[in-house]
């Protein structure tokens, strides 16, 4: 997979070249392009905002430029694109967001800043190629760089070979529309708190059970919603006895 992010804060996305991401560019695993937006302005203060028509506050970014960067982005490589978009008003970006992502070739990430990008970027883009306008949660950021490193993450942990386990993908919180319960190890005690006996069992099939006792229970208390969304033939009998 190839990732391009467009940003006039390219320092921003220094993270994704350290710890497992970073080893997984430096493997040739995923590759990470990060581009400066105003490297595709042509006046001597490089602006890439204007003031919004009809008013109101704050600045919006450019059509022009981000137009002549996307264009210059995309065609540094055959392969077909999914551009996202972060955005406050955005559909949420879930697990199966990122499992879906996981299947692309090439995703191309437009960061904005101020009050957003012309919404004729989108529009223009999305007759082109795929279009994702997505936020990562329920809270106003200033702009698109945070949400950006959480994406790239949470999809490149799914490419083959980037996680030394790929069990552990697979037993995620959400991959199963549960969140994940609580986890132990060493010491078996600790400031007199004892590690659960059930997972010093060697009882495998005990301990599973109560694994996903503990991920019920969690999710009933601190995400019912999930619960609610699960399939009807997602939880059995012994789940529902719980
Ligand atoms: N994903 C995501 C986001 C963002 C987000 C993303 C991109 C941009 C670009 C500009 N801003 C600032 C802004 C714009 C409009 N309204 C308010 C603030 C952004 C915020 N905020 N909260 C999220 N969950």
């Amino acid at each position: 997979m190839r990732i391009d992010v467009v940003t006039i804060f390219p320092g921003y996305l220094a993270p994704l070249r350290e710890a497992l991401l970073g080893r997984a560019i430096e493997a040739g695993l995923v590759e990470v392009a990060v581009h400066d937006l105003r490297d595709w302005t042509h006046d001597v203060h490089q602006a890439v905002d204007d003031a919004p028509y009809g008013g109101g506050p704050g600045m919006v970014m450019k059509p022009q430029v981000w137009g002549e960067a996307l264009d210059a982005v995309l065609a540094a490589d055959e392969r077909p694109a999914r551009l996202v978009v972060p955005t406050p008003a955005g559909r949420p970006f879930r697990q199966s967001t990122a499992q879906a992502w996981a299947g692309e070739q090439r995703l191309v990430f437009a960061c904005g800043r101020y009050e957003g990008i012309d919404q004729r970027v989108v529009d223009e883009a999305a007759a082109r190629m795929p279009v994702d306008e997505v936020s990562i949660g329920d809270y106003v950021l200033v702009g698109g760089e945070v949400a950006v490193l959480v994406m790239v993450e949470a999809v490149a942990r799914l490419l083959p070979g980037v996680l030394g386990n790929p069990v552990s993908a697979e037993q995620d919180s959400f991959s199963d529309g549960l969140l994940e319960g609580p986890a132990y190890t060493r010491p078996l005690t600790w400031r007199g708190l004892s590690v659960p006996e059930v997972l010093r069992s060697g009882h495998h099939g005990a301990i599973a059970r109560w694994r996903r006792d503990r991920a019920l229970e969690r999710t009933a208390d601190r995400r019912p919603d999930l619960l609610a969304a699960l399939p009807a033939d997602a939880l059995d009998a012994a789940d529902r006895a719980f």
